[in-house]
C-alpha cells in the first residue's frame, strides 16, 4: 500500500462539504458519513481515509499517520503543527471572535475569557496589551459570560444564531476561518506523485 494515500478527514460539520469538493475531483466519498467505521479502504482510488475529530486531523497529519488531511484554519491557528498548509479549500467558512454581554467593558484586573481556542485567545489579548485569565472549556463557550464566569468568549461565529439567541455581541473579529488541505511535510516528498495531481484538481474548484 506504499503508492496509496490515507487522508485524514475531519468528522462532523466539515465533512460533508469536504466530501463535495472531493467527488468533484472523482473521489466519491459521500457514502461514508453514515458509517461509524474509522478506517476505510477505496481500491478503486488507492485511497485510505480515516475518520477523525477536527482537532485530531492535524495530529494525525503531522506524525504521518495521515499524508494529508483536511482541516479548520482554527484548529491549525491554534495547535502551530508541523505540517504544510497547501491550499484555501474555501469550504466551511466562519470567523473566530471576541464576544460578550452587551455594555460590558472588560474587568480592569485579569479579565476571563472563556474558549476552547486558548493559544489563539492569548496571543489576541497580548497583541492588545491586556493581560488576561484564560478559562478553557470544551463547548457550549457562551454560556460563560451568561452566568458571570468570565467577561468575554473567543469562540467560532457562522450565522450568529447562537450569539443572539442568548443576548451576546461581538466585540471584534479575530480571524477569518476556512478548511485548509494540509499535507506531512515527509509525504510532499515522498507521495508527490499521488498529491500533486490532487492539490491540482482540488486547487481548479476553489
Ligand atoms: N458554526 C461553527 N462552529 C464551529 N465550527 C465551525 C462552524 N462552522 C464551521 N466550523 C468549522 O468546523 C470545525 C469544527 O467542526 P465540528 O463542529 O464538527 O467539530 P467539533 O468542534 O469537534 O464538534 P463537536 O465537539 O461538537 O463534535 C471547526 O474547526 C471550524 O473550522
Ligand atoms: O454563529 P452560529 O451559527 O450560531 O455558530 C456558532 C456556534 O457553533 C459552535 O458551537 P457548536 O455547535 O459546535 O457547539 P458547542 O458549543 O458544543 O461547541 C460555536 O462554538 C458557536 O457556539
Amino acid at each position: 500500500m506504499n503508492n496509496w494515500l490515507t487522508i485524514a478527514m475531519p468528522k462532523g460539520r466539515i465533512f460533508e462539504e469536504a466530501a463535495e469538493l472531493l467527488q468533484k475531483v472523482g473521489y466519491d466519498f459521500t457514502d461514508v458519513e453514515d458509517s461509524r467505521k474509522l478506517i476505510l479502504d477505496f481500491p478503486e482510488y488507492k485511497v485510505r481515509l480515516m475518520m477523525a475529530k477536527p482537532m485530531d486531523v492535524v495530529t494525525y497529519v503531522e506524525y504521518g499517520a495521515a499524508d494529508c488531511g483536511i482541516a479548520g484554519k482554527d484548529v491549525l491557528l491554534e495547535q502551530d503543527r508541523d505540517v504544510y498548509e497547501v491550499l484555501d479549500l474555501q469550504i466551511s467558512g466562519c470567523y473566530l471572535a471576541v464576544a460578550g454581554l452587551p455594555d460590558n467593558p472588560l474587568s480592569k484586573i485579569a479579565p476571563k475569557i472563556a474558549t476552547k481556542y486558548p493559544r489563539v485567545a492569548s496571543e489576541y489579548f497580548r497583541e492588545q496589551g491586556e493581560q488576561i485569565e484564560i478559562i478553557p472549556l470544551n463547548g457550549s463557550i457562551e454560556l460563560a459570560p451568561l452566568i458571570g464566569l468570565t467577561d468575554r468568549i473567543v469562540d467560532i461565529v457562522s450565522s450568529g444564531q447562537t450569539l443572539r439567541e442568548n443576548g451576546l455581541v461581538e466585540y471584534e473579529k479575530i480571524a477569518d476561518i476556512t478548511s485548509r488541505f494540509i499535507v506531512n511535510p515527509v509525504s510532499y516528498r515522498i507521495k508527490n506523485e499521488q498529491l500533486d495531481p490532487l492539490i491540482e484538481a482540488l486547487s481548479e474548484y476553489v
